[in-house]
């Protein structure tokens, strides 16, 4: 049960999308709520204390919602979040648009509770040459207004005092004026306040965003900027992994580990285990930090970028035309670029799309063909030095096996879809400081869930290894990995350890020997090889069980199928 069932001082924190509401909650409470700039980042509710001198203020961070009727899974969450009530609502407007901040304002003071409004992101009102008279506004509805500019911190002390003023009961007797929640109402009160103080022409900022998001030159500077975004994900990676960190394993920390355990052990299983073909010393911090790390950190620095400056709904309304083609909307683009970092968020971000459909179809395509960022790194080592060639052909069969099966998802399942309706907010020049923030957080989230379970999984590996369990196992698999495939019957390892983790299926295929069409091969299958055990489970807990197991069952099958296949035509071909 969540914590702050029944509390009092119970303070719910609302808006519209992409208003600043997770920037506040996280500055007020020291906590991470997903931050970034397009609607639909935060999409379950987050709760969070406030320490204020004696008391205890609960604050809840919920996603953005346009109005009181929700339109998607994730505003789904702030209704019902609503309904359940609270003590005190922060409803945070954005000064940049509004007149639609207004209307929700209104519908929300209608239900009578305690509020105080919070005007941010006064200074892009400001940058357009306008001002909001915000006294003024707030006195007409009986309400407490604080103008904020959250990420420089401007207001939010304030806002704090305010909060927890306002939390004692004997100040909740003033309630705010009630004024029909219309559209006509929300206009009205807009351009009685909002005055224009200088006329600006358009800046730089916004043209380049119009430019970014009309065809021409838009689609040309996208694929610019994704050729870019690729080659330095992939060249800072490599380059860490090769200049870096490999040296400083294998040179340094290595040298040693095998001399202390040398040292402390006999010849004999304990050493193996340790040190020895899976030894759990080597392995275990090889393929975590050395071999996946770098990648994990160039892609996020590069996906924090694209998130904050506001390029990816940019780049959803350039895709639309494209994705409808095979069954998509371009609002789709968000979940999957996610995906690429890791499936569990990009699952989650399908809470915001507006149909059902949708959401199956892009989390199944996920879970399907994604490969997500460390899957990719470990690939990259795999292939790369191998060759190139093979590397961009897994990609390219990656890329044709999303559009193929976007086209029989939108075929087979029922329902359509909606036309696309996504804000295009701002461009923003993202804050050196949040980015750091960011892909702090994430290469946190890294090490703390996927190399501690990589580091378990090798250890477990290492000990049913030396007690000869692997291969036991490994030999049910081998009419399947030795007559289907054509690989050699160890690779039965990489599927074992492939159900825990992505990266898993792919890693030990490295010190194998193989020739270019078994790298092709076993790449191929680790792509399609069944999602991590988490994917499975967030799976089952956002559809259902039964989905889960569909997805469990086919990508063994497919990928098992498609491996064959690609088997018999490399060897036809060399
Ligand atoms: N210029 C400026 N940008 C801001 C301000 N407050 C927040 N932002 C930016 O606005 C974007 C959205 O911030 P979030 O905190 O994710 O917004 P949210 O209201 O939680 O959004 P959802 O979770 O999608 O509903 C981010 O890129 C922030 O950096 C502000 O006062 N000024
Ligand atoms: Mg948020």
């Amino acid at each position: 049960m969540p914590q702050f069932e029944n509390k009092e001082n119970k303070v719910l924190l609302m808006g519209p999308p992409n208003v600043g509401k997770s920037v506040i909650f996280n500055h007020l409470t020291g906590l991470d709520s997903a931050i970034a700039n397009y609607s639909g980042t935060t999409v379950d509710y987050k709760e969070g204390r406030i320490t204020y001198r004696d008391d205890d203020i609960y604050l809840i961070d919920v996603p953005g919602t346009y109005t009181l009727d929700s339109s998607n899974e994730a505003e789904q969450v702030a209704v019902d979040m609503l309904n359940k009530g609270a003590s005190l609502l922060v409803i945070v407007l954005d000064a940049n648009n509004i007149e639609s901040s207004i209307y929700l304002l209104l519908q929300i003071l209608e239900m009578g509770i305690p509020a105080i409004a919070v005007l941010n992101r006064i200074d892009l009102l400001e940058e357009k040459g306008y001002s909001f008279a915000a006294e003024a506004f707030a006195e007409e509805l009986k309400i407490d207004i604080i103008e904020t500019v959250a990420v420089k911190e401007f207001g939010l002390a304030e806002l704090k005092n305010k909060i927890s003023e306002k939390i004692q009961i004997e100040n909740q007797k003033k309630l705010p004026k009630k004024i029909k929640a219309s559209w006509k109402n929300a206009e009205r009160l807009s351009a009685k306040y909002l005055k224009q103080k200088s006329k600006k022409a358009k800046n730089k900022r916004e043209e380049l965003g119009d430019k970014l998001s009309s065809p021409w030159p838009g689609i040309p500077l996208a694929l610019l900027i994704l050729a870019v975004i690729f080659a330095i994900v992939v060249g800072i990676g490599m380059g860490l992994r090769q200049y870096v960190l490999l040296p400083f394993f294998r040179g340094l920390v290595f040298p040693q580990i095998y001399r202390l355990v040398t040292m402390f052990t006999t010849e004999g299983i304990i050493r193996n285990i340790l040190v020895g073909e899976y030894g759990f010393l080597i392995k275990g911090l090889e393929w975590p930090f050395a071999l996946v790390l770098p990648y994990v950190l160039s892609f996020y620095t590069a996906l924090s970028l694209l998130e904050d400056s506001g390029y990816m709904p940019r780049l959803a309304v350039l895709l639309d035309g494209l994705f409808n083609k095979i069954g998509l909307t371009g609002g789709n683009i968000i979940p999957l670029l996610l995906g690429y970092g890791c499936a569990i968020p990009g699952i989650a971000a399908t809470r915001a799309l507006a149909t059902r459909k949708e959401r199956i179809t892009v989390a199944a395509l996920i879970s399907l063909a994604v490969p997500c960022i460390s899957q990719t790194g470990a690939l990259i080592s795999l292939l790369a030095e191998e060759s190139i060639l093979v590397m961009f052909l897994v990609f390219l069969v990656s890329f044709l096996a999303i559009i193929g099966a976007a086209i029989i998802m939108d075929k087979s399942i029922e329902g359509k879809n909606e036309p696309l309706v996504l804000e295009i907010p701002p461009l923003l020049i993202p804050e050196p400081k949040m980015i750091l923030r960011k892909v702090w957080l994430r290469l946190k989230m890294y090490i703390s869930d996927g190399a501690l379970m990589m580091i378990y999984a090798i250890a477990a590996a290492a000990l049913l290894y030396e007690l000869g369990i692997l291969e036991q196992i490994g030999r049910l698999f081998q009419p399947i990995i030795e007559h289907w495939l054509l690989m050699p019957s160890e690779a039965s390892v990489p599927l074992i350890l492939g159900v825990v983790r992505r990266e898993l299926a792919v890693l030990p295929l490295l010190e194998m020997g193989l020739n270019s069409v078994q790298l092709f091969v076993g790449a191929v299958v680790a792509l399609f090889y069944v999602p991590c055990i988490a994917v499975l489970a967030m799976l089952a807990r956002e559809f259902s069980f039964i989905f889960a197991t569909k997805i469990f069952l086919f990508t063994i099958g497919f990928s098992f199928f498609i491996g064959g296949i690609f088997a018999r035509l490399g060897f036809l071909f060399i």
